[in-house]
């Protein structure tokens, strides 16, 4: 199958929703909310949330989603409601027929808490299932850092379309990677990063209007591995910095790790501009979501890359809302990935 159609509203619909992440990013206020779990939540990541479902729901009505967000905490919350609409209300696509394959606007405020709240499939190994991110790394995006729009469609239990908007990457693939994060202007910046399964991966400029011609990405050859760049989170409690330290010294790289929030980290790999993504465990309890992963496994495998936990296992996207078999993830180049797998297996058995 090729999922061209998914692909095509996949894209879109980050596209949109990228631009009303964007406009939040500007303001200084973000309606930020503290979840049960303590984490963040702003009007950004419920804003994108409803236009992506309802998206999907336009072209593909019976599918079913896995979205990280819901509506309950709005539906006390009239003010924050009336501020999401507005922004709902008012972003569109400035190509007309892009605008339609998204579903065109929502219709009114009880139809887009309707639309938060269809992200709540319990997901699993069975039909098709869409992994949504309305704003990953809601951390980055709150500090003026990296955060990712991320969507991917799980058939299966296998992975077929992936696509991540990066609203603060720089266009250019060939840019060094770099912690530096947006300037003011946020000129030069913006990325749209796809693949299918089979298909290989692609970038292209997030513009406003319609989809750029987009250019395969690959990731690049590592011949010496002590010269490899690798990222990690900025949030010492979503991955463990001084495990990585030991296996990057293992490795023999002298070279600071480049700390990045979100899913940026998966696309900045995939184009070369980095090497390795490793995101060991903090906490032995915490099971990773698969929105989390899900578009960025695609993008990195599709650009030639490996993606497996810290066991060497590949994620298993079928067991539900999170990774529960798995733990960490590992992403490298295919030729280098075994090698930096051992030493990690060496870092954790000397613990
Ligand atoms: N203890 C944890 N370990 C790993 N990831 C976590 C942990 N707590 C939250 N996360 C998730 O890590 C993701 C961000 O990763 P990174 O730090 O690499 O940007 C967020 O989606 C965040 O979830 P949440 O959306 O609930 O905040
Ligand atoms: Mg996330
Ligand atoms: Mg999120
Ligand atoms: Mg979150």
């Amino acid at each position: 199958m090729s999922y061209r159609k998914e692909l095509r509203v996949a894209e879109l619909a980050v596209q949109r929703a990228a631009l009303l992440t964007q406009r939040v990013f500007h303001e200084k206020a973000k309606g930020t909310l503290s979840k049960d779990d303590k984490s963040p939540v702003t009007i950004g990541d419920f804003g994108a949330q409803a236009l992506i479902i309802h998206a999907i729901r336009r072209s593909f009505p019976t599918d079913e989603i896995v979205g990280e967000e819901e509506a309950s905490s709005l539906r006390e919350n009239k003010a924050l409601a009336d501020q999401i609409w507005r922004l709902v209300n008012s972003t569109k696509l400035e190509d007309e027929a892009a605008e339609e394959q998204v579903g065109g606007p929502i219709k009114s405020q009880r139809e887009m808490l309707q639309a938060i709240d269809e992200g709540q499939s319990p997901g699993g190994s069975r039909g098709r299932i869409w992994a949504l991110d309305p704003i990953d790394g809601t951390m980055g995006f709150l500090r003026g850092g990296q955060y990712a729009v991320c969507l991917a469609l799980i058939v299966d239990g296998h992975i077929k379309v992936g696509v991540l908007a990066c609203p603060n990457l720089p266009v250019d693939d060939s840019t060094p990677l770099s912690a530096d994060v947006a300037n003011d202007s946020g000129e030069g910046r913006g990325v749209l990063f796809s693949a299918v399964l089979g298909s290989g991966a692609t970038s292209r400029s997030l513009s406003r209007g319609a989809l750029e011609k987009s250019q395969s990405i690959h990731m690049k050859d590592v011949p010496n591995i002590t010269h490899a760049i690798f990222c990690e989170s900025v949030e010492a409690g979503h991955s463990s910095h001084s495990d990585q330290a030991d296996i990057a010294k293992k490795l023999g790289i002298t070279r600071q790790s480049v700390r990045m929030d979100s899913q940026a980290k998966y696309g900045s790999i995939a184009r070369g501009a980095g090497d390795l993504y490793l995101r060991l465990p903090v906490r032995a309890d915490y099971e990773e979501k698969i929105w989390d992963h899900a578009a960025g496994d695609l993008i990195v495998r599709e650009a030639g890359g490996h993606v497996t936990d810290v066991e060497g296992r590949r994620l298993d996207f079928s067991l539900g809302r999170t990774l529960k078999e798995n733990k960490g993830v590992i992403a490298a180049p295919k030729a280098v990935h075994e090698h930096v797998l051992d030493a990690v297996r060496s870092v954790l058995d000397s613990k």
